[in-house]
């Protein structure tokens, strides 16, 4: 019996089970680690918009927090929504006295249907105590933007962005995401994240994109991917590309489904084409 290496997710709950806690805990076991969790926030959501969003108070956060590091030590934590700046300075300081540990930051700051998850405060947190802790962060463009103080329009290309946020983060890895808020693909069939550390000039992960209406979820998928990734021993380079190429295979395992009125969720963890048809056991009226 192997056991898995345990990773740790604080994030925010989407009812409707596309992003979030869902997402990272589905993708978590997909790919092999044990999935535990600190629910910071609670989202009333569904594929067409957040409806209202609920932070949980800090000492129920703390306390998740404190249960899951006594017993069950993550080697590796990724964050996702934080709701607070208190809750991304709980996490850092773990972290920091943690230095074995890898963290993972998506820093999530709004929903694709348009919510603000995060507000300004949280955005300097981010900057100020989680980054510096931090073994790679995962933001799209937008968040590269916000997390650089640029205007919401800056014209920067990706390639640069990414080159800008690690020079002022000094630290971790950046993999600037290539979803549909970031970069143009460089060609129909390529969706391309960007990753880099400071000095370094960015790498292009190149993989297929995947033109599908079911890809809600996809940045939690692809940074506990790579969370997941790093848990099983895999460098930084290596464990973004795998996660990439993960997020690709589960948009064409989920492109024809359909959940919801709005943009669906990504697959997180099977091909629906493998889902046996529901087979016929008996049910207990039929065998009295
Ligand atoms: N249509 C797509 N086809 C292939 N990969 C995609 C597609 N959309 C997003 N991705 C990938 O999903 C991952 C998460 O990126 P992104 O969607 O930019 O995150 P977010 O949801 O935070 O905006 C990245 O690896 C990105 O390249
Ligand atoms: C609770 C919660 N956390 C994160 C997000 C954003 O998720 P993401 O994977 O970036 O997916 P989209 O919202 O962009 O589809 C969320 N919506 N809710």
């Amino acid at each position: 019996m192997v056991t898995p290496p345990v990773v740790l997710t604080v994030a925010g709950t989407d009812s409707g089970g596309g992003a979030g806690i869902a997402a990272d805990l589905a993708t978590f076991a997909a790919l092999g680690v044990h999935g535990t969790c600190v629910v910071a926030a609670v989202t009333a959501q569904d594929t067409t918009a957040v409806h209202a969003v609920h932070a949980v108070p800090f000492d129920v956060v703390a306390a998740q927090l404190d249960a899951v590091i006594a017993d069950l030590p993550p080697v590796v934590v990724k964050t996702g929504m934080l709701a607070t700046a208190d809750v991304a300075r709980l996490v850092a300081r773990w972290c920091a006295g943690s230095p074995s540990r890898q963290l993972v930051v998506d820093p999530v700051l709004r929903a694709t249907t348009g919510a603000a998850l995060a507000d300004d405060d949280l955005v300097r947190a981010y900057a100020a105590v989680l980054l510096p802790v931090a073994t790679v962060v995962t933001p799209n463009a937008a968040e590269a933007r916000a997390l650089l103080a640029l205007a919401a329009d800056d014209p920067t290309p990706s390639r640069e962005l990414a080159g800008l946020l690690a020079a002022q983060l000094a630290g971790p890895a950046v993999v600037l995401t290539g979803g549909p808020l970031g970069a143009p693909a460089a060609s129909s069939s390529t969706c391309i994240d960007w990753l880099t550390r400071p000095g370094d000039e960015p790498v292009a992960i190149e993989h297929p994109a995947v033109a599908t209406p079911n890809d809600h979820g996809t940045g939690c998928t692809h940074a506990s991917a790579l969370a997941a990734f790093l848990a099983h021993g895999h460098d930084v380079a290596t464990a973004a590309a795998r996660a990439a190429a993960y997020v690709s295979g589960q948009l064409v395992a989920s492109r024809g489904w359909q959940l919801g009125s709005g943009r669906g969720p990504i697959a997180h963890t099977t091909d629906p084409n493998t889902i046996l048809p529901r087979t016929t056991i008996p049910s207990t009226e039929e065998t009295a």
